[in-house]
């Protein structure tokens, strides 16, 4: 049996190939993300010129310790392509992230990319998004108000389940790069992404959600029979 972890790498190996020089790169977060930078930091070694714009604290720290070189999303304007790992990926490459609590910056630095490919184990790959819990980032300015139209915004959208406070390893709220706390929405499944992501958004207070419907153009899965490669239509 192969090791997710070398499923996941040898994903974000494949991902390399869409890389060339002189690229302006969006990194992602996660594990699979982590094995995607170290793989650039080689190539960046042996004399690719790329910069990244690092979607999270955590990337940010890995990127400058393997001497890749970073700039801001402002710095850059624009980027040519973004590589991140996912939750779930759905049909039309609709996915769910923000498992590792990036999500709102991922969004941005995805949506800021000429295109985003996505890395990930085949396990990641599913019929209809849901059995991952949907991650939602809320201001913290009456938490308990926005869960509960939250929850009437979810049941609107056709989905049932229940928001759990996300919690870090000490079991304090988990607090986001940007300040939030994050809500996590177990529902099963989600029958409809983009309805149930236009309600979500709907709610004050509401950040950013980890529905990513109409970002990715690619996504490269590893599993043990080898590298798949999914656009939109497969
Ligand atoms: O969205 C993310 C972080 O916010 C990650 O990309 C997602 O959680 C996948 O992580 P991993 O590669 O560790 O499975």
């Amino acid at each position: 049996m192969v090791h997710a972890e070398d499923l996941k790498r040898r994903a974000a190996a494949a991902a390399l190939e869409y890389v060339t020089d002189g690229m302006r790169v969006g990194l992602g977060t996660g594990s699979t993300a982590r094995h995607f930078v170290e793989l650039l930091a080689e190539k960046v070694y042996a004399g690719l010129k790329v910069i990244c714009v690092p979607t999270s604290e955590q990337t940010l720290a890995q990127a400058v310790e393997l001497g890749v070189p970073i700039a801001t999303l402002d710095e850059v304007g624009e980027l040519d392509l973004c590589v991140d790992g996912a939750d779930e990926v759905g049909p039309g490459l609709a996915l769910v992230k923000g498992g590792g609590g990036a999500l709102l910056r991922e969004k941005i630095v995805a949506r800021a990319a000429k295109e985003m490919v996505v890395i990930a184990d085949s396990t990641k790959k599913v019929g209809v998004l849901g059995r991952f819990p949907l991650p939602i980032e809320i201001v913290d300015f009456g938490a308990v108000s926005i869960a509960r139209s939250l929850e009437e915004a979810i049941r609107s959208a056709g989905c049932v389940g229940e928001l759990r406070p996300r919690r870090d390893r000490d079991g304090h709220p988990f607090i986001t790069d940007h300040g939030h706390v994050l809500l996590d929405a177990h529902l099963g499944r989600i029958p409809d992404p983009a309805a149930l992501a236009s309600a979500i958004s709907e709610v004050p207070g509401v950040v950013e959600h980890g529905l990513f419907i109409g970002l990715a153009s690619r996504a490269v899965l590893a599993g043990a029979e080898g590298i798949v490669v999914l656009d939109r239509q497969s």
